[in-house]
């Protein structure tokens, strides 16, 4: 039988009573549903507890911080498994590209295992150059590319690990304001065509504004929407 959560949105992502205490504190104390294709933002003041929460729908919070609540993705209960097997994308503020290995080899790192022949890996990765407008980098090493063009090497390897819902941890805040609406449009148009729930933390209310989307505040613990 499917919970009243899961009925609500059963393609997208479903936080039921969520709560993060840490060192005693409660962070967060929330419900939150976010919609195949819908960017919602998340703000608050820092040490708020926004990256806190985005940690524990990965599976990653470390440890000291007590939890309870479900997450529901696509309608599985994923709030029980281990990070690999949650398939959720995370995007944060450094790129965090492998500096040893090539813009190719950083791609190939994100695929599923089940795409195994050498020849479909090699199209999916230049099919994702194209789309980031990087065709023929792939040998390039990192090191080499802008700011912009290893942004949006990081989005592409997120996107070709093939999540089921995105979360984006002030992604833009090291871009100037030209390259960052640029990429920020980029990375929208991407969750959008992928259908991805996606969950957005910034500071900044042009992020907010630019996702056409619900804004979350975490004030006093809880989420209100502006
Ligand atoms: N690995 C950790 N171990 C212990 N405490 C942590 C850890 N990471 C974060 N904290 C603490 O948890 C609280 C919430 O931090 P969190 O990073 O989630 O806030 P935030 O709202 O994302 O802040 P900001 O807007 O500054 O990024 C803070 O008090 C922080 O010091």
């Amino acid at each position: 039988m499917s919970s009243p959560e899961t009925a609500i949105s059963p393609s997208g992502l479903v936080l039921a009573g969520v709560k993060i205490t840490l060192k005693g504190q409660v962070l967060c104390d929330l419900d939150l549903t976010v919609a195949p294709g819908e960017i919602v933002t998340l703000m608050g003041p820092s040490g708020a507890g926004k990256s806190s929460l985005l940690g524990y729908i990965c599976g990653t919070l470390a440890p000291g911080f007590t939890c309870r609540g479900r997450v529901w993705l696509k309608g599985r209960e994923i709030g029980t498994l281990p990070p690999q097997d949650r398939h959720v994308g995370i995007l944060f503020q450094d790129d965090l590209l492998f500096p040893y290995l090539s813009v190719g080899g950083n791609l190939a790192f994100a695929l599923p295992v089940d795409i195994r022949g050498r020849g479909q890996r090699r199209d999916k990765i230049d099919q994702a150059l194209e789309i980031a407008g990087l065709a023929g980098f792939a040998d390039r090493d990192p090191a080499t590319l802008s700011g912009g063009q290893r942004a949006r090497v990081a989005v592409m390897r997120v996107l070709l690990s093939a999540p089921s819902a995105l979360l984006l941890d002030e992604p833009f805040s090291r871009l100037d304001a030209k390259l960052r609406s640029q990429f920020r449009e980029f990375v929208f148009e991407q969750a959008r065509q992928q259908n991805l729930p996606t969950l957005m933390v910034t500071h900044d209310p042009e992020d907010a504004n630019a996702t056409g989307g619900p804004v979350i505040t975490l004030t006093d613990h809880r989420a209100q929407q502006a």
